[in-house]
């Protein structure tokens, strides 16, 4: 049996893992977090997401340290905002709690910072921009056919729904880092977040990032390689929360057997390494 916190209970992503949790045989949920003083607090969670009494009552985020010891819980698993989710991870690392992180936004440093937390307390992790199998394969597929395209000029586009508050996408980013890296690009100097104004020519090296908001879109990414006469466009659309939804019980059933102290992400999971 593994036992499972879920940050972010109430939202878009926990509550669907929470919904996908409590069906397994081989998961309990022991623990479901919301913000500082949540109004929802002391709420059975399976009430506020609509699938009737689970026994399982809301803790604000004030009391995780408490809430992860006294629950026993084994992993992590957190969707919230990078702001209070790398307070979170530091947390749970630090009292031996395995982590599943899907949240996005986090900066280098942030991402640095969590690979220690991780290494030092010898934790297992997953953390993945995108936890679709769908996704993780584009990645693959940028990283195979960049190298061809080193002359082409690059952009990257990506459309949300009109509550996601990060930009430009984690998945985004990982493509773009994907595609920086094959061509030995210094990310820093190469990305270019929009365009506005009397910007002049396009260099041949900058890679070009832009998002679109709107409705309730799950998530769309597009690299397009254009060249001269003929452009490829490799694209990837989540129809549904599901995708990502399965992507974490795939994580949830990897992590037992999983290295302690490293960061995997979902192709290890998926075995595309
Ligand atoms: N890796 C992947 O496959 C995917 C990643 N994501 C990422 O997951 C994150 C969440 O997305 P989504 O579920 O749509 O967002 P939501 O806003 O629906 O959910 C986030 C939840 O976290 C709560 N929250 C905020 N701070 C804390 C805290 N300190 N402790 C506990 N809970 C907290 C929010 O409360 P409140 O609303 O009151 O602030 C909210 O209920 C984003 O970063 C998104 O980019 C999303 C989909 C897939
Ligand atoms: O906020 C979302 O919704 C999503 N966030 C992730 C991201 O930022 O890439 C993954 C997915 O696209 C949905």
């Amino acid at each position: 049996m593994i036992n499972i916190a879920v940050t972010g209970a109430a939202g878009r992503m926990g509550s669907g893992i929470i919904k996908k949790v409590v069906e397994q045989e081989n998961m309990e949920l022991v623990a479901a977090i919301e913000i500082p003083n949540s109004p929802l607090e002391s709420k059975d969670i399976g009430e506020v997401i609509g699938i009737g009494s689970i026994g399982v009552p809301v803790t604000g985020a004030q009391d995780l340290k408490s809430v992860l010891k006294s629950s026993g819980a084994e992993v992590l698993v957190d969707f919230t905002i990078a702001s209070a989710a790398f307070n979170t991870i530091r947390v749970a690392s630090n009292l031996g709690v395995n982590l599943i992180v899907g949240t996005t936004g986090f900066t280098d440093e942030q991402k640095k910072e969590i690979h220690n937390f991780v290494n030092e307390n010898n934790v297992k992790a997953v953390l993945s921009s995108n936890m679709s199998i769908g996704v993780n394969v584009f990645f693959k597929a940028l990283k195979d056919i960049t190298p061809f395209l080193y002359d082409f000029d690059i952009e990257i586009i990506e459309a949300h729904h009109n509550k996601k508050k990060d930009s430009p996408s984690g998945t985004a980013m990982t493509a773009f880092n994907v595609i920086a890296k094959e061509l030995n690009r210094s990310p820093e100097e190469v990305a270019i977040y929009g365009r506005q104004g009397l910007v002049g020519e396009r260099t041949n090296k900058e890679i070009g990032l832009h998002a679109i908001r709107g409705g309730d879109i799950v998530g769309d990414h597009t690299v397009m390689f254009v060249g001269e006469g003929e452009r490829i466009e490799i694209s990837h659309k989540a129809h549904t929360r599901e995708v990502f939804i399965a992507g974490v019980m795939r994580a949830l059933n990897f992590i037992e057997n999983a290295v302690p102290g490293k960061v995997n992400d979902m192709a290890d999971v998926l075995g595309l390494n």
